[in-house]
Formats: structure tokens, sequence, C-alpha cells
């Protein structure tokens, strides 16, 4: 595969297996893949095969046991250091909203603000203007248990943002929403990434998600997690959900159904 040496992520050979000798769970096997400034990719692959894990290798949660990654052109792994200053340019982003239930939707939002030492008057502005951006104006004070579950994911989505991430890592996001709603948030989210040029990987099970966000979708064979093939999605931007019914695209459906399944 073609390097490139201005690449915001680079993933060369990476591999992970869990456990030793007769329990070994070989989760991924030999990833390699660069991304530039603004790239938006989507990991779409069989449940199980190893795509939660990959993310959470880039994100410096867990050690890879072969090859490296880099972000930024720092890697995120010493050995078995993590480096704080490759993953400080990360955001990532689960399928529940994991926010605190004890403080209020703008308090949640500036959490990582408070972990980085900033002021109370400053967290305060800068997680306003987010729930702004993200559609939470007038929920601001309210707890997140007066919220419905998409409302919940706009705030985690912002809270993601607030400290103005380079890299944002998405697991599933919108996977437990109803399809409404995910259409909406998809459709924000790719705005925001858009003008913000963040760099995005998204981990979906949706072929037809991963198709209308992504740049390009990148196809993992079943554990373990092989990329079998990076497919361009050559849709212009700004894209809308009128989109999703033009033929070239149902045609990429198929195309990415075929190369999930293995049936070209
Ligand atoms: N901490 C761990 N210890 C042992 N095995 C693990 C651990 N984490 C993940 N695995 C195994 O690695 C494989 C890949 O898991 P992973 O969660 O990355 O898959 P996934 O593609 O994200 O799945 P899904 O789409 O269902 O969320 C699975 O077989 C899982 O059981």
């Amino acid at each position: 595969m073609k390097m490139d040496n201005d690449a915001d992520i680079r993933l060369s050979g990476v591999g992970k297996t869990f456990g030793r000798g007769e329990n070994a769970v070989r989760a991924i096997g030999d990833a390699t893949l660069d991304m530039k400034r603004g790239d938006f990719i989507s990991l779409l692959g069989p449940s199980g095969c190893g795509k939660t894990t990959l993310l959470r290798i880039i994100a410096g949660l867990e050690q890879p046991t072969e090859g490296e990654v880099l972000v930024r052109g720092r890697p995120v792994w010493n050995g078995e250091k993590r480096s704080a200053e490759a993953t400080r340019p990360i955001s990532m982003m689960f399928q529940e909203a994991r926010l605190f239930p004890w403080f209020t939707v703008a308090e949640n939002v500036a959490l990582p603000l408070r972990l980085r030492g900033v002021n109370r008057a400053e967290r305060e502005e800068r997680a306003f203007a987010l729930c702004e951006t993200v559609g939470l104006k007038g929920f601001e004070r309210m707890r997140p248990s007066a919220l419905s579950g998409g409302m919940r994911q706009r705030a985690s989505l912002a809270r993601a943002l607030i400290t103005g991430p380079q890299v944002l890592l998405l697991d599933e996001p919108f996977g437990a929403l109803d399809a409404m709603t995910r259409d909406t948030l998809n459709l924000e989210l790719m705005s925001v990434c858009q003008q913000a040029r963040v760099t995005t990987i998204l981990v979906t099970h949706s072929i037809t998600e991963a198709a209308f966000l992504s740049d390009r979708v990148v196809v993992l064979a079943p554990r373990p997690a092989r990329i079998t093939e990076v497919v361009e999605m050559p849709f212009e931007r700004p894209r809308s959900l009128d989109l999703q019914r033009r033929t070239e695209f149902q045609d990429m459906l198929v195309h990415l159904r075929a190369s999930l399944t293995g049936d070209h």
C-alpha cells in the first residue's frame, strides 16, 4: 500500500492477540492504513471482527502486539508506554452516551476542559456554544435523565468536540437510535467534521451509513480482522439524504455487501 508522508493517522502492520497459548484470541492481523487530515473513513465488518479493538488501539486504550500506530507523526505506543502527547488530539465517542447523571448537560460537555484545568467561565462559554452547534440550546442546565436518547448522543458528541480534537474515533455512536434520529445526527456529524476538518474513523455495521458518510470504506474480513478492501466513495460533498436514492449509491451498496461477504 502506498504510504503518505504527512499522514494524519498511520497504521503499519498492526496486529493484536489477546491472551496466550491455547486461550489466545487473534483479534487483528496486519492492518495497514493511511489517513490524511480531514478524511472520514468507516470500518465495516461483521460482528466480533475486531473493529472496536482497532479503534481502541488507535486511541491508546489497548496496546497492539505487533506494528505501529502514528498519530500526526507520533507513535501512540512506545513499547509498553502510551504516549499522552500522541493521543492528545484524539476524542472518542461510544454507542452509549456515558454522561454523568449528577452533572448538567453543560457540565458533562465541559468535563474534558475541566480535566485540562480550564477555568469555569471559559468552560461554560465553550460548552454553551457547542450545545448550540449540536442542537441542544435551552437544555444546557438540564440533567441527562431529562433528555431523549438522541439528545444524549448530541451531548456526548459535543463533549467529544469540546477540546477541538483533530481526530475523532466513533464506535457505533448512533447505533442504538431510531432510523430518523440517526439520519439527522449523521448529517450533523458530517457537517461538523467537514467544517473543522477533523480526521474521523467510524465503526459501523451499517453499509448505508458507511457509504453515505465516508470518503473511504475499509472492509474488514472476519477474525482476525484483516483489511480486505478499501473502497473510495466518489460522491461529491456536501451530501444530502437524496444521495441514497441515486443509482450509483445503490450500486455502491451492492459492491460493499459483496465485499463484506467475500462474494466477488
Ligand atoms: N480484552 C479482551 N480479552 C480477550 N478477548 C477480547 C478482548 N477484547 C476483545 N476480544 C476479542 O476480540 C475479538 C474482536 O472484538 P471487537 O470487540 O474488537 O470486535 P467488533 O468487530 O468491534 O465487534 P462488534 O461489531 O460486535 O462490536 C472478539 O472475538 C473479542 O471476543
